[in-house]
């Protein structure tokens, strides 16, 4: 097989000329394989509060553009040996949820059929229930680190069953998580009610707070996740969100207290060994934001999940 095609080298063409792909990637239509795609699903109709992140795909590619292709904490060239790319967006339906997460199901599906790995940049919480049930078509129960200032289990908005606030709730009803192997991560905030944390442990979730990383630090925290996950495979959901306003200002439903961007981004390196088999990026909301920091803040996370991607490919195909 060919080497793959990198991202454009900034030595050459300067980093903030052309049209934005997420790294600076090759597009999909311009390779004939593709180990690992980012997409963009720009949909925000599941929202509760603020409006906006259907524009978080292109704010997240446009932040990209200076991420360079070596990561030293985790020591991976992810666009080396893989072929990495920017898969474009999948156009959903703006106007109807139930639509959008039937075409968004389809269209991941074709790339997990592919074997094609994906990172989902949002878009609302909302997608990650199609996400996930194309999954779980391939891989059966999936466990999934969710980090969230929310727990996105509530049950309906308004009598809507779909939208970013209960994805998880309707994952665990249709059986495809593995609910011996589900955590949120950065949880914090005012509740509804008792009975929201009740319901929640009720479906199987373990919670680590914003607080509990505080107290505990870091690697206390990655070790206990990575013996929880063991060799499961693995959905990580970010919702942008779990971070501190101050640290990602640009999302719809900001909650004081939360992580930093660093707490964040040592808290997946710790999960270098696990079985991910894909993971998203959500809520990014540009509107809000100043001075690129939410959209730099993603793509970061980003770079990571696609980085820990290409590390479980490695180890898998060095048996
Ligand atoms: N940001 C996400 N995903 N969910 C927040 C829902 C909070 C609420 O409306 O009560
Ligand atoms: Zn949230
Ligand atoms: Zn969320």
């Amino acid at each position: 097989m060919n080497a793959p095609i990198g991202p454009t080298d900034s030595s050459l063409v300067p980093r903030f000329a052309g049209p934005a792909t997420f790294a600076r990637l090759p597009r999909i239509d311009q390779v004939e394989h593709a180990d690992i795609a980012v997409v963009g699903v720009p949909f925000d109709t599941g929202v509760s509060y603020r409006p906006g992140a259907r524009f978080g795909p292109s704010a997240i590619r446009e932040a990209s553009r200076l991420l360079r292709p070596y990561h030293p904490g985790l020591d991976v060239a992810p666009f080396e040996r893989l072929q990495v790319v920017d898969g474009g967006d999948i156009a959903v339906n703006p106007f109807s949820i139930g639509d959008a997460v039937e075409t968004l199901d389809q269209g991941a599906s074709k790339f997990v059929e592919a074997g094609t790995r994906l990172v989902t940049l949002g878009g609302d919480h909302t997608i990650a229930l199609p996400l996930l049930r194309s999954l779980y078509r391939k891989h059966g129960p999936i466990a999934m680190l969710h980090f969230d200032a929310h727990l996105d289990t509530w049950d309906t908005y308004f009598g809507e069953p779909y939208t970013h606030g209960t994805p998880f709730r309707r994952a665990v009803e249709e059986g495809i998580l593995d609910t011996e192997a589900i955590a949120h991560v950065g949880t914090r905030g005012p509740l509804y009610g008792k009975r929201d944390l009740e319901d929640d442990r009720r479906f199987g979730f373990g919670i680590v707070t914003a607080a509990d990383v505080l107290r505990k630090g870091v690697d206390e925290i990655a070790d206990a996740l990575r013996q929880r996950i063991g060799n499961r495979p693995l959905y990580v959901s970010v919702d942008i969100d779990v971070l501190d306003p101050a640290h990602a200002p640009g999302t719809g439903t900001p909650e004081a207290g939360g992580l930093t961007s660093r707490e964040l981004l040592e808290i997946l390196r710790g999960l270098a060994d696990l079985n991910l088999v894909g993971a998203d990026v959500v809520e990014v909301a540009p509107a809000y934001d100043h001075a690129q920091i939410t959209s730099t803040a993603a793509s970061h996370v980003a770079y990571d999940l696609v980085s820990l991607l290409a590390l479980n490919h490695r180890r898998r195909s060095e048996g």
